[in-house]
């Protein structure tokens, strides 16, 4: 279990949200919510060990993330609101580079099932820079796939993608959430996940 208790966030002079209290469960999807600005990056900053709270802890499996930071690296895949890929790789050397990075291995099937999978099988081997926002966010995601991680933070995860593609994406996290996977996300768009009703976390300050 992810749990988050009596969290604070201040940045600059601005305190964005305080009091903030959660549980995630195995086979869950917690939606963050609130409006720009109001401190959804920040808190999965703070969930990914990136940014300390100013009050407040964080909990997986009872234990706090900074003490447990081993094994919770190993079971958190952590999806950044400006996707992590290099322009000069192809769609498939940046996921074998990301998870060679991760101390994953994996082959070139699996790179080019897990890319077929979110409709990029026709650009496997072209440079990213080529490709268009919404693609390079597909290979992003695609790591999802080979990473086997059992909790993904999403930043933002559905933002330019086409109607194909958005659907690809909630059906990938539907069946990692019934695989007894658990997400955490923030998105400005409707969610609709077959069988999943999504607990929220609003931000106030
Ligand atoms: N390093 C920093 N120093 C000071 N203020 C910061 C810093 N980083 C972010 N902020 C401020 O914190 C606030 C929250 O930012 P954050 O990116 O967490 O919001 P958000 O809810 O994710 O917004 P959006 O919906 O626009 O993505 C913003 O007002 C931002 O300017």
């Amino acid at each position: 279990m992810l749990e988050g208790k009596d969290l604070a966030c201040v940045r600059g002079e601005r305190t964005l949200f305080s009091h903030l209290n959660f549980t995630l469960n195995e086979g869950e999807l917690l939606l963050v919510q609130g409006a720009n600005g109001s401190g959804k990056t920040s808190l999965l900053r703070m969930l990914c060990g990136l940014l300390t709270p100013e009050f407040g802890e964080i909990l997986w499996r009872g234990e706090e993330i900074g003490a447990a930071r081993e094994t919770y690296h190993a079971e958190m895949a952590y999806f950044g609101h400006a996707p992590a890929v290099k322009e000069d790789l192809s769609a498939s050397e940046n996921l074998d580079f990301s998870c060679r990075l991760a101390g994953i291995p994996v082959d070139g099937d699996e790179v080019k099932g897990a890319l077929g999978h979110l409709g990029l099988g026709h650009c496997l081997n072209l440079p990213t820079k080529s490709l268009s926002q919404g693609q390079r966010r597909r290979v992003a995601l695609a790591r999802l796939m080979l990473v086997k991680a059992k909790l993904w933070i999403l930043d933002e995860p559905l933002t330019a993608l086409d109607q194909a593609a958005l659907q690809l994406v909630q059906n990938l996290i539907g069946e990692h959430l019934r695989q007894g996977g658990m997400a955490l996300m923030t998105t400005h768009q409707p969610v609709m996940i077959t069988g999943i009703v999504p607990k929220t976390l609003p931000l106030t300050p």
